[in-house]
């Protein structure tokens, strides 16, 4: 097997490129077959994940955070090489919310080991607009806090970043009302969120979906129906461990396929990217994404 490393030098706040040192010389005890690329600006790892695809790598790793993933992800996928091609992952990111789900390890070490012993899962993906997402689409108020930390909150990072846009977000955000059909169900009210996962965190370690997982075929959509912002600040906690779902107001439906749409300007955001607004589609692609996992 012949492994490409796509790292980003500046994920986990500047600490990428100082992680591949430790990663290369675990690689080369284990004599990996390797090759290092380093990306140079934001976006890069799509192009040198397809060229790795031409070159005829069999694993890309990428070694960063959930953005970096995503990148390689969509270069596997813009390169032809969707089920071919495997993708593994060293953590060396801020957030790493798929490593979680995958139960790949954050020490470095045994990530490397991983990518020698361990086994290939074929992960689900998520569809939306033509796009690919891994791990959560959410609507309503995380798109709203999404959207805020884009425009308004950039000089922080990962959670902080989210708990910040959170609190500033929670007294200027209204549920809407919304239209959610879940394959032949169909739900109508007013909803704080919809998050569609396909893995069980977002937001750098918010467990919004605590039993899905990304090779069973299916979404997990976790429903929260309009609550006060009293209660939201409650719950808000329970959200790191899953427990939220434990909440009246909170349910979890199965589907693969879900349709959202609402009067109002409801955002939408995959994988902490903004999407628009709905009417919007999202629907499932069973286990054709090739994973290293432990
Ligand atoms: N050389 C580079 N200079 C600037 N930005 C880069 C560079 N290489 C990659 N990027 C961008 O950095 C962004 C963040 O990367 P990534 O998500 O891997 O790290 P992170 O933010 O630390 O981790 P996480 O997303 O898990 O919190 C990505 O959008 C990527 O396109």
């Amino acid at each position: 097997m012949r492994f490409l490393f796509i790292v980003n030098p500046i994920a986990g706040r500047g600490e990428g490129k100082k992680k591949w040192e430790q990663i290369k010389v675990v690689v080369e005890e284990l004599k990996l077959d390797y090759e290092v690329v380093f990306t140079g600006e934001p976006g890069e790892s799509v192009f040198l994940a397809e060229e790795g695809v031409a070159k005829g790598f069999d694993v890309l790793v990428a070694v960063g955070g959930d953005g970096t993933v995503n990148e390689v992800v969509r270069g596997i996928i813009e390169a032809g090489a969707k089920g071919d091609v495997k993708l593994g992952i060293v953590p060396a990111g801020t957030g790493n919310d798929l490593v979680r789900t995958l139960d790949i390890p954050f020490n470095i070490k045994e990530a490397v080991h991983v990518l020698k012993n361990g086994h290939v899962k074929n992960i689900d993906l998520g569809k939306v607009n033509g796009d690919y997402f891994l791990n959560v689409v959410g609507i309503g108020f995380d798109a709203a806090v999404a959207e805020e930390i884009n425009n308004n909150i950039r000089w922080l990072k990962g959670t902080a970043a989210y708990l910040y846009g959170i609190f500033k977000m929670i007294f200027q955000y209204k549920s809407p009302e919304m239209v959610i059909k879940i394959d032949d169900r169909e739900l109508e009210g007013r909803f704080f969120l919809v998050a569609i996962a396909n893995a069980k965190y977002y937001g750098g370690g918010m467990m919004i979906a605590p039993d899905a997982d990304p090779a069973d075929g299916l979404f997990d959509i976790c429903v929260i129906k309009d609550v006060s912002q009293m209660e939201v600040l409650k719950v808000l906690p329970a959200l790191f461990k899953g427990n939220h779902v434990k909440h009246p107001a909170v349910k979890v439906y199965r589907g693969r396929k879900v349709f959202v749409k609402s009067k109002k300007r409801v955002l939408v955001q995959a994988d902490g990217e903004l999407k628009g607004t709905v009417p919007m589609s999202f629907e499932i692609e069973a286990k054709t994404f090739p994973v290293l996992v432990p």
